[in-house]
């Protein structure tokens, strides 16, 4: 049996306005899934690996939305528990010609008030890897004692993406508190931006420099490129050439084909190569989500030499993104 990758964090139901309107003045509006950790699981999935995703939804309609929309992507959710005295998450988002705003109401949650005793879930125990994200400590006290429980259990190989969300967060706790638990990590994937605004480092370097013993490190730096510090080997790959059209999931995506790379057992160009093409394709798109390439298209330009690599990866056709139609990422991750 091929041993999954395990996800584990909230997935809320999201509202989007339909025709990118308002909500205020939007008449309707679809409801689908979003969630950092769920979407790295439908990527993998997508890329044809095992995943599946561990969580907690209301015992409401919203919550068997989400459930079924995150199966429907191949992902194995028999982790996911039912909390018939919590709701689900919610997640709207408000389009406005200025950039979007996301509005959260997820305090109390269902996902909310998950704990360490999910540690020892079955799909969590078989898990290749467990991957989780800096949303889950700032979700409550509960929460964040289910993060360090994962990312202190030796047994387990444990991916931390920071994914820093300011608004969920007391003023101040973030930076201390994402610190403390990406020091734990297996793999970290981290901004350069978002590294920055947290601890004040500027440069890839000066990151590595304040996680100098994780195994695995990631510090993605938007269009410029992405840097891999594995022991005391470094190795940088540039961003392909994109024409962004919403950049939100672009983050999980890059996890999510980064983590792929590493099961295919591809060196540290190759996990940041399909780091980068999983991102470029929700880049493309106004969705979290997009079909990842299919191995047809990217075999080649995976293998490509140094100097051609851009060139290939950025003529890639861009995403046919079916059924991902109704949402669109958000400037609004504050
Ligand atoms: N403008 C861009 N052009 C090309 N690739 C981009 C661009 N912005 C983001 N990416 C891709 O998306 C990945 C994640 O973006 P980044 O902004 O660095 O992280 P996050 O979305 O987590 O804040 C990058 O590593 C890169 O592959
Ligand atoms: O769970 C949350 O609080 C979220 O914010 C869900 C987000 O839609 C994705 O996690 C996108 O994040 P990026 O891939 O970093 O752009």
């Amino acid at each position: 049996m091929t041993r999954p990758v395990v996800c584990v964090g909230e997935t809320m139901a999201l509202l989007v306005p339909a025709g990118a309107l308002p909500l205020e003045t939007a008449p309707h509006m679809s409801v689908t899934a979003a969630g950092a950790e769920s979407n790295v699981a439908c990527t993998l999935a997508g890329l044809g690996h095992a995943a599946a995703w561990v969580s907690a939804v209301g015992g409401d309609p919203f919550g068997r939305v989400v459930t079924r929309t995150v199966a429907e992507r191949g992902v194995d959710v028999s982790g996911v528990r039912t909390d018939p005295d919590r709701p689900t998450g919610l997640f709207a988002k408000d389009p406005a010609p200025t950039g979007t705003t996301v509005h959260y109401y997820r305090s109390g949650s269902a996902a909310s008030a998950l704990g360490p005793d999910i540690a020892d879930a079955l799909p969590i125990r078989e898990a290749a890897t467990v991957h989780l994200s800096g949303v889950t400590p700032a979700l409550s006290p509960t929460c964040d004692a289910l993060a360090e429980r994962l990312l202190t259990d030796r047994r387990l190989t444990v991916s931390f993406d920071v994914n820093h969300r300011a608004r969920l967060w007391e003023p101040g706790r973030a930076a201390v508190r994402l610190l403390e638990l990406a020091r734990l990590a297996d793999v970290v994937l981290v901004g350069r931006d978002e590294a920055e605004e947290l601890w004040g480092t500027a440069t890839a370097s000066e990151v590595r420099a304040l996680l100098p013993d994780v195994g695995c490190l990631v510090v993605k730096d938007a269009e410029h490129g992405a840097t891999e510090f594995r022991g005391h080997r470094r190795a940088h790959v540039p961003s392909p050439a994109v024409e962004v059209v919403e950049p939100v999931g672009a983050g999980d995506a890059f996890a999510a084909g980064y983590l792929a790379g590493g099961l295919r057992g591809l060196d540290a160009v190759g996990r940041l190569r399909l780091g980068h093409l999983c991102a470029g394709r929700v880049l493309r798109t106004v969705g979290d989500l997009a079909a990842p390439p299919r191995a047809g298209q990217w075999d080649g330009v995976l293998e490509a030499p140094h100097e051609r690599w851009v060139e290939q990866a950025s003529a890639l056709p861009a995403a046919a993104c079916e059924g991902e139609e109704g949402t669109w990422g958000t400037d609004g991750k504050v």
